[in-house]
């Protein structure tokens, strides 16, 4: 019998059973780690990682903490542990927290235009388990990765922006995503997100802009690249805002390029760059390992 070429060599990730993320931020004061530390213990919580920054008091002082921690019976006493962390941080502090089953993997929807490399990156590492997501669908403006997507057994919706006009196809990606992802990547999709759509999509969008942004924004940047005689150019992983390119960076990495890497050799060279960061700004935040804080963001890789 023929062997499934989207299942042959799948590999689920490996999602810890028992583990849960506690993502706390807001204004710094003593006794922050202590107080987490006690709910957390009071339940019978194992801290498995930590890791906590505080902005220089004369910058505001905003605090900022990523804890991983295993605890028995988590789904049970996940509610109870929720409602006594909320009683701690709202007694005496001014923080805001999230807390995560980190055995339920999040839900992403990809967009992609034309260009496939990012697109099939995403879905070869999801494939061998790097990515710790279900890949929900694929959307795409173009028909050009249809094959190749279902090939990884990944559902493929076309929604053609040109046909419909932007308005129509953003009614479209609502009706398709709203409850249904925890997040959205896109993966070199080539249309502006108007503001109301991210706004009622109401969850975080990570782009993939082709430049070491804040160079080179918008439509081009390996044309502009060539034409400045840059000796580097670069990838930038940020959440989507509605300015363009403007968003929270998130990841960024670089390439050596000389005058005598033609157009075609600097795409080439950057491509392998956009796949590396959106990998891993997608991995980070898939483990709640970023934390945006107005128009920048924490870390924790
Ligand atoms: N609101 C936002 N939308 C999008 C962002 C963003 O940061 N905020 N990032 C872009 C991705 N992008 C660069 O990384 C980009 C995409 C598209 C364009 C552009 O000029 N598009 C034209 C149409 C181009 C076409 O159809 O081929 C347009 O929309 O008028 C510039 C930059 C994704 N969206």
């Amino acid at each position: 019998m023929a062997t499934d070429p989207a299942t042959a060599h799948a590999h689920p990730p490996v999602l810890p059973e028992n583990h849960a993320s506690l993502i706390v931020q807001g204004r710094d004061s003593t006794g922050i780690v202590a107080a987490v530390s006690a709910v957390l213990s009071g339940h019978g919580a194992n801290i498995v990682s930590l890791d906590q920054y505080s902005d220089d008091p004369h910058q505001g002082g905003a605090f900022y903490q990523r804890t991983v921690f295993s605890l028995d019976n988590l789904r049970a006493v996940l509610p109870a542990l929720e409602r006594d962390l909320a009683d701690e941080l709202s007694a005496g502090f001014d923080l805001d927290f999230t807390l995560r089953d980190m055995s339920v993997p999040k839900r992403v929807a990809v967009f992609a235009s034309k260009e496939d490399h990012c697109l099939l990156d995403l879905l070869w590492r999801h494939r061998r388990g790097q990515l710790p997501v279900t890949i929900t669908m694929v959307v795409s403006n173009h028909t050009d990765t249809a094959e190749e997507v279902r090939a990884f057994g990944v559902p493929f919706v076309h929604v053609p922006t040109m046909e419909l006009g932007k308005s129509a196809a953003e009614a479209e990606h609502l009706r398709l995503l709203r409850g249904n992802v925890d997040f959205v990547v896109l993966a070199r999709y080539m249309q502006i997100l108007s503001g109301d759509f991210i706004a009622r999509l109401g969850v975080p969008i990570i782009n993939i802009h082709h430049s070491f942004l804040p160079a080179f924004i918008g439509s081009g940047p390996y044309a502009k690249a060539k034409e400045r005689g840059v000796k580097l150019v670069g990838a930038t992983a940020h959440y989507v805002t509605e300015d363009l390119d403007e968003g929270p960076i998130i990841e960024q990495d670089v390439v050596r390029v000389t005058h005598a890497d033609t157009l075609a050799d600097i795409r080439r060279r950057g491509a392998d760059v956009e796949r590396t960061v959106l990998a891993r700004a997608v991995r980070w935040h898939s483990e709640d390992r970023v934390i945006r804080s107005d128009n920048s963001t924490i870390v924790f890789a």
